[in-house]
């Protein structure tokens, strides 16, 4: 054991939300450690966001493409397997970290390689990959942003026959010829949408639906598109058991009676947090389960030196909003070590509030599905007194402009009581763009009289904004 090394603040884990923490620390004037096990960026990084955009991107180009007649002619041939590939490469930066690594020695950030694990109050043991420990004491707080896991269900056989995660679909070196997936959420139709653009037959054992959590008409155009693609959509289906054969063949038995044969099965049924070996015990908590915090992601029950930011608190798996409450705990610990006033309050510096009913999210399938805050469903469940307004979103002209043929829908949910919108989702070709607009009037909770002065510009798809108050009324 080493001498203790003392910093003003110690972050254990270096994703997105890690790395955002210790910025935020140091631009205040206090020290900062991180802590990483595996590559400075995290999930996000190398085997989630980033690679999995870039395997959708070049088949969106080119279904863009052949949306449009002059630049259809011109496209003439299919995708380049290998280049998508080498691209995702490129966006993965070929999962070596040493441009993250050069960044943390541009801030000032300490990187400490090696598990993190909390020891006892304020102080985090290191042990790195040679078996030397190292003892880290934080003045002011440890914040834990370890991140989040894949769930891996217990399905007999299943362990055994070696599935992908959403890491083995991110990094695959190759397109398997086929593709089974059990699950239907978001991970699920964007790895069948990538997978089936680039050649894979591709079947969703999608046991709860095709994007339960989103609104129903999105779901059902993805999950049309995705039958359009080619691929065997079973919703309803559940894998009871799981068997790989000395050939490679994967055998997928479903309780409905129903069999499945893969190359390679991807589960992506949900996530767990990475809190089984972070020393939680030693302060009492309990090991594996997610860390539940206050809106200034203050653990409860973990003394006031500690927080929880990102996926790892469960409040929203998204970098994202990880990002924004990295900005939010690192501005409160620099303030609370200053005895600066802390603005706790509902929207306040360092409060996390949007979490609760202003997440932004795109998943990227065909068609593109964005949203952000309640959708009806969870207004109702939430007591609120909604009206729903529905547009197509093809009948606006910039959307003809954009593809022949383009398709989509457009709901905006208004809270009656207060007339302000609490809720959006666009479906269709390229929204992902247009989805700030809408989390801006959440957030801004500008008035619907208001709205009508804001004028989307003609001909674009924003013109949406402009039939979805007609249809409302004025
Ligand atoms: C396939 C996939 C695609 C996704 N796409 C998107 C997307 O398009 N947009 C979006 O907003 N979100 C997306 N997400 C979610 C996003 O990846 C996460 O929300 C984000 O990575 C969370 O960031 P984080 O910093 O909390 O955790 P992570 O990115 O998981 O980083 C945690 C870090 O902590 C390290 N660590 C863990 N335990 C220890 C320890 N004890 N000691 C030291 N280091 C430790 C890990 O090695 C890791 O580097 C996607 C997720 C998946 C699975
Ligand atoms: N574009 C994006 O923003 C993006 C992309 C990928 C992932 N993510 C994030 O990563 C997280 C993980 O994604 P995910 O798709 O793994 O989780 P998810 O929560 O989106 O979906 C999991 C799905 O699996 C189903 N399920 C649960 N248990 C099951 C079982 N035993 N058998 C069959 N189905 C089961 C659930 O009903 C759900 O529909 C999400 O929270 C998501 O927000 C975001």
């Amino acid at each position: 054991m080493s001498t203790t090394i003392e910093y003003d603040v110690v972050v254990i884990g270096a994703g997105p939300v890690g790395e955002n923490v210790a910025d935020r620390v140091v631009r205040g004037g206090l020290t900062a450690a991180i802590v990483e096990r595996d590559l400075v960026g995290g999930e996000c990084s190398y085997w989630a966001c980033m690679p999995t955009k870039a395997l959708l991107r070049s088949a969106s180009a080119l279904r863009a493409a052949r949306q449009v007649p002059g630049a259809r002619e011109a496209v003439t041939g299919d995708l380049d397997v290998a280049a998508v590939l080498g691209r995702r490469d490129s966006f993965a930066s070929h999962w070596k970290d040493d441009g993250q690594v050069s960044w943390l020695e541009s801030t000032g950030i300490a990187l400490h390689r090696g598990q993190g694990r909390i020891a006892s109050a304020r102080v985090v043991e290191v042990t790195g990959a040679d078996g030397v420990t190292t003892r880290l004491a934080a003045q002011h707080a440890v914040v834990v942003a370890t991140g989040s896991g894949a769930l891996l269900p217990d399905i007999p056989g299943l362990r055994e026959a070696a599935p992908w995660s959403s890491r083995e679909a991110a990094s695959a070196r190759s397109v398997p010829r086929r593709l089974a997936i059990i699950g239907g959420g978001v991970v699920a139709a964007e790895m069948a949408t990538a997978f089936a653009a680039l050649g894979s037959s591709v079947t969703m054992l999608a046991r709860d639906g095709v994007l339960p959590s989103v609104e129903p008409f999105a779901g059902e155009l993805v999950t049309e598109s995705l039958r359009a693609a080619g691929v065997s959509v079973r919703v309803g289906a559940e894998a009871v058991s799981v068997h790989r054969d000395d050939n490679g063949t994967v055998h997928i038995a479903t309780a409905d009676g129903g069999r499945v044969e893969a190359d390679e099965v991807l589960v992506a049924i949900g996530r767990t947090p990475n809190t089984q070996d972070i020393g939680l015990e030693s302060i009492g908590l309990a090991p594996g389960a997610w860390l539940t915090v206050d809106d200034t992601l203050r653990v409860t029950g973990g003394g006031e030196w500690l927080y929880a930011a990102g996926d790892v608190n469960r409040r929203v798996l998204l970098t994202h909003q990880g990002k924004y409450q990295a900005r939010a705990v690192g501005d409160v610990i620099v303030a609370r070590a200053k005895g600066e006033e802390v603005q706790d309050g509902r929207w306040g510096r360092h409060a996390a509030t949007a979490d609760e009913r202003a997440v932004p999210q795109v998943v990227f399938t065909d068609p593109e599905i964005a949203s952000v805050g309640l959708t009806a469903a969870a207004a109702e469940a939430a007591g609120l007194r909604i009206r729903v307004v529905d547009h197509d979103l093809g009948a606006v002209a910039g959307s003809s402009l954009h593809a022949d043929g383009y398709r989509g829908n457009a709901r905006m949910i208004v809270d009656e009581d207060r007339k302000v919108i609490v809720g959006v989702t666009l479906a269709g070709p390229d929204v992902a763009e247009l989805i700030h607009a809408a989390t801006i009037a959440i957030v801004g909770e500008v008035p619907l009289d208001r709205l009508w002065h804001a004028v989307p510009a003609y001909p674009t798809v924003s013109e949406i904004w402009l039939r979805l108050l007609e249809t409302y009324g004025r």
